[in-house]
């Protein structure tokens, strides 16, 4: 046989294997690897210089086979999963209908979520004890930060509306632990200084896990506004963290709402009425979930001024740079959490303040602040055409004018986001430092610099400025800064726990790798000169 007859006697095959077995109608496509195989098995009669050209044929053909079967494989993937989430939310609905129409025979059925209500875990039953001498008392030993000290629990007078069916804190000891030795601690003396000689004598070794002393009992779930597939897991978390844990819940306003249009099973979610009850959430709250990307879990960040509970992000974006935990997986997730220990990323946010001219020690009220980010604070020029000029001070030392589109301070888990974008550095999220990033300069020798993380940064609009700048805090809340006023901006002294999947730096590599595809590069092929 001819070499274009075997070829086209191969593909006209192929094609009509192909059609059979399409990608579209998931036939098993084992059946077009096994025909592309019989036709290449087929014994041909040879013609010369043919058989290379053969084989080399046939390998492309079991490559078509086997790209044709992943993507169907892919396709019924997908499917199988879309259905199962639709099959997931109309059982869940069904319930929840059920659950309606019982109505209070419900509440008489032993062992069902009222009755758990009513209960030894009752949250009636639950009340907030006085805080004793022992407890006061450092418990934690020398080494670690037990939760009592930092997240002190208050009586319930201190919060009279959303929390006065609420239990008291759960508290957690939080350790620094390290491969190496198991009984290692956080080490302090990092430089020794014996005998006019500086050494280094210990690196401290900080990856910090968190144990709880009393078990978690109540979960806030932020999530991301307008997704449906956020909106049916959050109530799928929600009835199963209280009929499956007799976890209390807090949502926010909006998602209560959601969830009562849902069904009035969800009554027990509780909310808050306005901003002052929200800002005093973090004396309840033991666990923070999100569902959503990054964004949520600034915003998550921003709901806590003070002290922040453990936050577990639940990936529910597109990049997820912060957000480790599968979706999918949630229950299996959640069981681990709420057992613990858990492996921590201490997240070091930054603290704000816009300083008016005329009013620095003058008139206190006339500076606005503090306001606190977990990425960064960037000062631009807004819609100004002109040059952002920005004079920035490290303390009292003069560093540099920014001549250019603006400046970006960033922490180091903000160096991922848009300090990357604008040229910085990519920084392990647990180096302590601030990132000092100019957006767009007008020069050629502009470097980004990373700073030490006890500096106070004052990045000053100058008087003769030709227009404002514009600060803007994790990408929100712009103001503008006149000729003449500063923003003032150092290390704040709450961070963001955020909970690892395995632990911060695995979590972090795999985030760079996976999200931004860092350093990815075909591999140089095998064949090719060689040093000899
Ligand atoms: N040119 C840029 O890259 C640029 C411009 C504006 C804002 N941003 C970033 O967007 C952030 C606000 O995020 P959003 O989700 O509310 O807004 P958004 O919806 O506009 O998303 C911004 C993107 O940045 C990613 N991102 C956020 N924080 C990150 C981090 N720490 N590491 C890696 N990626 C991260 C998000 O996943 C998202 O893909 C800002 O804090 C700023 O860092 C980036
Ligand atoms: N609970 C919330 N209430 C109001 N706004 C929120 C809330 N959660 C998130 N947002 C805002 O919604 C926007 C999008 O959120 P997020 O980044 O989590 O989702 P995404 O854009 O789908 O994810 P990705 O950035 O990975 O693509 C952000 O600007 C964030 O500030």
């Amino acid at each position: 046989m001819k070499r274009s007859n075997v070829n086209s006697t191969v593909q006209g095959n192929a094609h009509n294997i192909a059609q059979e077995n399409g990608v579209n109608d998931f036939l098993p496509l084992g059946n077009l690897e096994k025909a592309i195989k019989e036709i290449v098995d087929q014994p041909l009669p040879l013609v010369d210089g043919i058989e290379d050209q053969l084989v080399e044929f046939s390998e492309a053909m079991r490559t078509v086979g086997k790209v044709l079967r992943e993507a169907a494989e892919a396709k019924a993937a997908a499917q199988a999963e879309a259905t199962e989430w639709k099959h997931k939310y109309e059982l869940e609905r069904e319930k929840n209908l059920q659950l309606e129409t019982k109505g209070p025979t419900f509440a008489e059925n032993p062992g069902n979520f009222e009755q758990k209500v009513g209960g030894s875990d009752s949250i009636e039953h639950l009340a907030i004890e006085p805080e004793t001498g022992e407890k006061s008392q450092r418990c934690c030993g020398e080494n670690g930060i037990c939760s009592h000290e930092v997240l002190r629990d208050r009586g319930p007078d201190s919060y009279p509306n959303i929390h006065s069916k609420i239990t008291r804190k759960a508290s957690f000891k939080l350790k620094w632990c390290s491969k190496s030795k198991k009984d290692d601690q956080h080490k302090h003396d990092i430089v020794s200084f014996e005998k006019g000689n500086i050494t280094t004598a210990e690196r401290s070794s900080k990856q910090i896990s968190l144990k709880w002393e009393t078990p978690p009992q109540t979960v806030l779930i932020l999530t991301k506004p307008n997704s449906t597939s956020v909106k049916i897991l959050c109530a799928e978390m929600v009835s199963w963290l209280k009929e499956k844990r007799s976890m209390n819940i807090f949502v926010e306003p909006r998602v209560r709402n959601e969830l009562l249009e849902e069904s009035s099973y969800f009554n027990f979610a509780q909310s808050w009425i306005d901003d002052k009850e929200m800002w005093r959430l973090h004396e309840v709250v033991d666990l923070v979930v999100t569902l959503g990307g990054d964004g949520t879990v600034l915003w998550a960040a921003s709901k806590f001024k003070g002290p922040v509970p453990p936050i577990v992000p639940f990936s529910l974006g597109s990049l997820g740079f912060m957000t480790p935990f599968y979706s999918e997986r949630y229950k299996e997730c959640l069981k681990s959490i709420l057992e613990g220990p858990i492996s921590i990323t201490l997240r070091h946010r930054l603290q704000c303040h816009v300083i008016r001219e005329g009013s620095e020690n003058e008139n206190e009220n006339e500076n606005e602040g503090p306001i606190l980010v977990l990425n960064e604070v960037t000062i631009d020029r807004g819609i100004s055409s002109f040059l952002t000029n920005l004079e920035c001070y490290s303390d009292n030392s003069f560093v540099t004018t920014v001549q250019g589109d603006g400046l970006i301070l960033s922490t180091t888990s903000g160096s991922t986001a848009y300090s990357l974008a604008a040229g910085g550095s990519m920084v392990h999220p647990q180096v302590p430092g601030i990132l000092f990033t100019p957006i767009c300069p007008h020069s050629l020798s502009f470097r980004p610099l990373i700073l030490p993380e006890h500096v106070t940064l004052r990045i000053q609009v100058p008087l003769n400025s030709r227009g404002h700048a514009w600060a803007s805090f994790d990408g929100k809340d712009r103001k503008q800064l006149a000729p003449g006023d500063a923003l003032v901006c150092s290390m704040a002294a709450w961070p963001v726990p955020t909970a690892c999947r395995g632990d911060s730096t695995s979590d972090f590599l795999h985030s760079i790798h996976d999200g931004l595809h860092w350093n990815l590069r075909r591999t140089q092929s095998f064949d090719g000169p060689r040093e000899s």
